[in-house]
């Protein structure tokens, strides 16, 4: 391997260092520690294993996790009055609905009703719209945790063409923005794009978030590539693959994120910054 491995556990664990500071920084002076209400409808193994971990790491970093597990037969019109309640909660800073929900809940209308100085997952249009326009608010996790994953190897950016394959509202579309808004020239690949090994041959920054373990192909890769995994595939002997081939990969890129311990330690420490942020910046005087 020649690749330099970027080590997401351990920058997720600065950051998280940091936002404990902060939140110390901010009884200090007085002010309640942040809260970050969790809402977990239904019972999707792991969707309670991810929810876990992000009440563990809030408690970790001294934010208040306030848990709301509701049956899996929860109505629309029960979640959405929780949501309401939230919004109107002055002890709540950030509201987090995990996905997906049961099939029979539509996320959309769920997602709009967040207030968007409470919308620490970033998805609702308000944020996505003020990133699209280069004025960042409240930004999508994981694509944010990225972006700090690429700051830390020193990442240069401007000229680099960053291609990014898999289109989702969650992590390919506000990444492609994220890159843009960095000085990138940016691509997105999809399920239609004709000859994705080409695309994937130009990038000097490459995102994997397809969920298809080993779509992306080692000899694919651009020599000197830096290369981004958010891929997270469960294989039936219980260990974790991501988007991309790791072995042959490594031997071309020269940084590389693994899977487990890359991208997703760093989507979990966002979070907390983020919750930080709206309890800091965003706070508007409800109590
Ligand atoms: N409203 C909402 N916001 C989300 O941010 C959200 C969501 N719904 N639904 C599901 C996805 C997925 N996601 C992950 C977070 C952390 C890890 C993570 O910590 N992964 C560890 C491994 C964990 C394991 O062993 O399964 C790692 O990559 O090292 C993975 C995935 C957040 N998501
Ligand atoms: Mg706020």
């Amino acid at each position: 391997m020649s690749a330099q491995l970027i080590n997401g556990k351990e920058i997720a664990a600065q950051v998280r260092q940091q936002v404990a500071t902060g939140v110390q920084s901010r009884l200090a002076q007085g002010l309640r520690a942040p809260g970050l209400a969790v809402v977990l409808v239904g019972n999707d193994p792991a969707s309670k294993v991810y929810v876990g971990n992000k009440r563990k790491a809030c408690e970790e970093a001294g934010i208040v996790s306030l848990s709301y597990d509701l049956p899996e037969d929860t109505s629309q019109q029960a979640l959405e009055a929780l949501i309401d309640e939230l919004n109107d909660n002055p002890t709540v800073d950030g509201i987090l609905v995990q996905l997906p929900l049961p099939a029979h809940l539509d996320a959309d209308p769920i997602l709009v009703k967040i207030r968007p100085d409470k919308d620490v997952d970033g998805f609702h249009p308000y944020n996505i719209g003020r990133l699209m326009q280069r004025k960042p608010a409240l930004r999508p996790c994981t694509p944010a945790g990225i972006i700090t994953l690429l700051d830390s190897i020193g990442t240069p950016y401007k000229g680099q063409h960053a291609v990014i394959v898999g289109a989702s509202n969650i992590v390919g579309r506000p990444m492609s923005m994220e890159l843009l808004l960095k000085g990138a020239t940016t691509t997105v690949c999809h399920r239609f794009t004709r000859d994705l090994p080409r695309f994937v041959s130009e990038a000097d920054i490459l995102v994997a978030a397809v969920g298809k373990p080993g779509l992306i192909r080692g000899e694919w890769v651009k020599p000197g590539a830096t290369v981004i995994d958010v891929g997270i595939n469960r294989m039936p002997d219980g260990t974790l693959k991501g988007d991309v081939e790791f072995e042959t990969a490594a031997k071309r890129a020269a940084f590389i994120t693994p899977v487990p311990g890359g991208v997703g330690p760093m989507t979990i420490a966002t979070l907390l910054q983020n919750t930080l942020y709206a309890a800091d910046v965003l706070h508007v005087d409800q109590d």
